[in-house]
């Protein structure tokens, strides 16, 4: 079977573009990481579900993947402009507590989250805290040409690249106002690279630098690591579309100077080839924020009986390029789409797969493949995995390896999650497991006895507690969840 190329969507030429790997055979992605000051909030967690099948569908296209996600520990300021505080800083100080536990405490938080959407491990968590030193040559190098120094730090120059702002399609020029001005900056777009500690001030993270004792800039982290892990030009970057207008133009920028593309006569290396960028889940409000105080975390979701599969559903459900709005009658709505696909593949966990796809379930893998080909279309390919799993008349080992094979690009875990997994019990309820099936047994004994009014009474009782009673389904009973 030939199988379509892979066609991306890439916001630099704001085109679809056939996949060409740099490398032969080989893939490389660097996704932009949290920034570990905060719990993160489904938000943000949808960038890496999208991350994760960009990922899945490279390897199942029979690309050898190095995926990197990074880990910001220093740099990002509250503000994507160059004024505020480092996030890292303010919790810190709120808190009072290290800097180092914050960061370690928030990473692992995200990195459960990881775990529970069944996001595959990438090759490298680069920590931006590990890379200082190389922060620092990178700097030195393109200093000198597309730097200047100010009280403040190490400022680039975005005058001398190319294009500059390509990306964001937005204007930059002095006094649009787009970034705030910092006193002394050339340009308005003008971004620090090194910011050094104000006189007076304590910082728990600094270290010397050429320019004085500081931090580096959030930009810089980005195109240091990705260039050192993944070697200049990679092929594709990642990250949410809020960094679309500053933080990767400003990492493109970065790559220009130091890839010596610095004047408009030469040819631009972007450091990538591709940049993609995920739609935001948004609330009715507006869109989800860490900074805006209250927030979801999947934690939650989990708290109220929601597996984080649905949520991993909910995304799959929606283009990556498309806004998603989130509602708990939406989730709810994605459980159960779950729960069938969960049931309908139980029924194959015992099974060896067949080598080979039978034939007649061949035109649904091709169907699938044409989806997820073209820039990651889950929504369809969801549907295509539906219609696999309700074919009659197929062998159910060759069923098992289509399934199989196409689970491995939407990441739903179907040959190693039950039905009875998706039971999660919510907090708030009062009734235990335990409880629940004694009502059942007394249920039970009430039906034989052909004692109706007392079985409704007692099914009933249980509606009141928020349990489902199912009559003949294996499972019995499950959680009436709030919406
Ligand atoms: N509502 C959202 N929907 C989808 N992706 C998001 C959303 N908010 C942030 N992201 C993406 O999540 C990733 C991690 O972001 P990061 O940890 O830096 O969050 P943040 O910008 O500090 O948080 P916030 O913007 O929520 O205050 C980035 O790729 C970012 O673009
Ligand atoms: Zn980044």
């Amino acid at each position: 079977m030939q199988k379509p190329a892979l066609s991306l969507f890439n916001s630099l030429t704001r085109r679809h573009e056939a996949f060409e790997p740099v490398h032969p055979g080989e893939a490389r992605v660097y996704s932009c990481g949290p920034t570990v000051y905060n719990y993160p909030h489904i938000g943000n967690m949808r960038a890496y579900v999208f991350a994760d099948i960009l990922g899945r569908t490279l390897s199942y296209k029979g690309y050898r993947l190095t995926h990197v996600i990074n880990i910001t520990d220093v740099g990002h300021l509250t503000d994507d402009a160059d004024a505020g505080e480092d996030k890292l800083e303010k919790a810190a100080a709120a808190k009072a507590q290290s800097i180092w536990e914050i960061a370690r405490h928030y990473t692992e938080a995200y990195w459960q989250d990881v775990r529970s959407l069944n996001i595959r491990q990438p090759a490298h968590w680069s920590v931006a805290t590990d890379y200082i030193e190389e922060m620092i040559a990178f700097a030195d190098e393109i200093a000198e040409r597309h730097c200047y120094e100010i009280d403040s730090g190490l400022y680039f120059d975005v005058s001398t690249v190319a294009d500059y702002g390509r990306l964001a399609r937005a204007a930059t020029g002095e006094g649009e106002g787009r970034i705030e001005q910092v006193e002394g900056k050339r340009h308005a777009a003008d971004f620090a690279i090194w910011r050094k500690t104000p006189p007076g001030e304590m910082r728990q993270m600094e270290w010397d630098s050429p320019w004085g004792r500081g931090a580096p800039g959030w930009h810089l982290e980005c195109s240091v690591m990705s260039g050192k892990l993944l070697g200049f030009p990679f092929d594709i970057h990642t990250g949410g579309i809020d960094h679309r207008e500053i933080h990767h133009p400003n990492e493109i920028a970065q790559n220009q100077a130091f890839c010596g593309c610095g004047s408009l006569a030469e040819p631009v290396n972007s450091g990538a080839r591709i940049w993609m960028h995920n739609n935001f889940l948004v609330e009715r409000t507006g869109k989800m924020s860490k900074s805006s105080g209250e927030f979801l975390r999947l934690q939650l979701l989990i708290d109220r009986g929601y597996h984080p599969l649905a949520y991993r559903m909910m995304c799959l459900q929606a283009h990556y390029r498309s806004e998603l709005e989130f509602s708990w009658s939406g989730l709810g709505a994605a459980l159960t789409r779950l729960k069938r696909l969960v049931i309908a593949a139980e029924r194959l966990h015992d099974l060896e797969s067949t080598e080979e796809i039978p034939s007649k379930l061949l035109p649904l893998i091709e169907k699938f493949d044409a989806a997820i080909s073209d820039d990651l279309n889950t929504p369809v390919a969801l549907t295509v995995l539906e219609e696999i799993l309700a074919m009659k008349k197929v062998a159910p080992e060759g069923k098992r390896a289509a399934v199989e094979l196409v689970d491995s690009v939407l990441g739903l875990d179907l040959m190693s999650i039950i039905r009875r997994n998706l039971r999660l019990r919510p907090v708030s309820t009062i009734m235990s497991e335990e409880e629940i099936e004694a009502v059942l047994t007394r249920r039970d004994a009430a039906r034989a006895a052909k004692d109706f009014a007392k079985s409704d009474a007692l099914r009933e009782q249980l509606a009141a507690k928020g349990v489902e009673v199912m009559d003949g389904d294996q499972l019995r009973w499950d959680w009436v969840l709030a919406e």
